[in-house]
């Protein structure tokens, strides 16, 4: 990867970290290098986080518009806190067909980017017919490990950026598992990958800081 709209996207998932330092730490690297780093914190720490000027995504949007859905995640409200895009669809936050559908509608309709993520290539093929901004590939038995998908399963980046490709080529491929060094960022820009979708790499760092300057020195 070598240009600085290769977002570095960092899920904070519910890891007991602090989302603020972490959120401060992004912004400044994000300041000094020109890179885009964004975070995805806990939805009641949008506001928080979003406060420190980083680019703040949602982790997740429900299928719902305003109304009576208890509980839900609304698209208009994580907008109002700061949210800029949201993941959609996690591996750990699967949705049905048609509620990916929806979650995607109602994002659309907040203003928000859109990231949906998918297990394998075929996947990544059919989440990009619904349109949205960008396809995120994680294979769920690399995810919170030391290996990067990049150099596990370097295929499974190469034939998702072809299944994309062939849908929507407006649709950008990021790739996430294993993330954790600039080492990783280069071999997923070189498989073809435009971001990187990373959580335990940053979030259980001892210096997050750290860990995002070498993120960055291979964009
Ligand atoms: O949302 C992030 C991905 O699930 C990757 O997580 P990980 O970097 O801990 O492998």
């Amino acid at each position: 990867m070598s240009d600085s709209d290769t977002l570095i996207l960092v899920n904070l998932k519910a890891y007991p970290c602090d989302p603020v330092e972490i959120a401060a730490a992004c912004a400044s690297v994000a300041d000094d290098t020109g890179a885009r780093i964004a975070v995805a914190p806990q939805a009641a720490h949008l506001s928080a986080v979003a406060d420190t000027g980083v680019e703040t995504w949602a982790q997740h949007v429900s299928p719902v518009e305003h109304g009576s859905h208890t509980g839900s995640t609304l698209a208009e409200a994580v907008a109002d806190a700061g949210a800029t895009g949201t993941l959609i669809n996690h591996s750990e936050n699967r949705l049905k067909l048609a509620d990916i559908d929806a979650s995607l509608a109602a994002a659309e309709r907040a203003g928000l980017e859109t990231c949906v993520c998918a297990n394998n290539p075929a996947q990544s093929g059919a989440a990009a017919a619904l349109g949205p901004d960008a396809v995120a590939v994680e294979p769920p038995e690399l995810i919170g490990g030391d290996v990067s998908v990049a150099s596990a399963d370097p295929a499974i980046v190469e034939d998702s950026v072809a299944a994309v490709e062939a849908v929507d080529a407006d649709v950008d491929l990021f790739c996430g598992a294993g993330v954790s060094t600039g080492e990783d960022v280069a071999a997923a820009g070189e498989l073809g990958a435009t971001g990187v979708l990373l959580a335990s790499g940053v979030a259980k760092a001892d210096d997050p800081e750290a860990v995002l300057r070498d993120l960055v020195s291979g964009l």
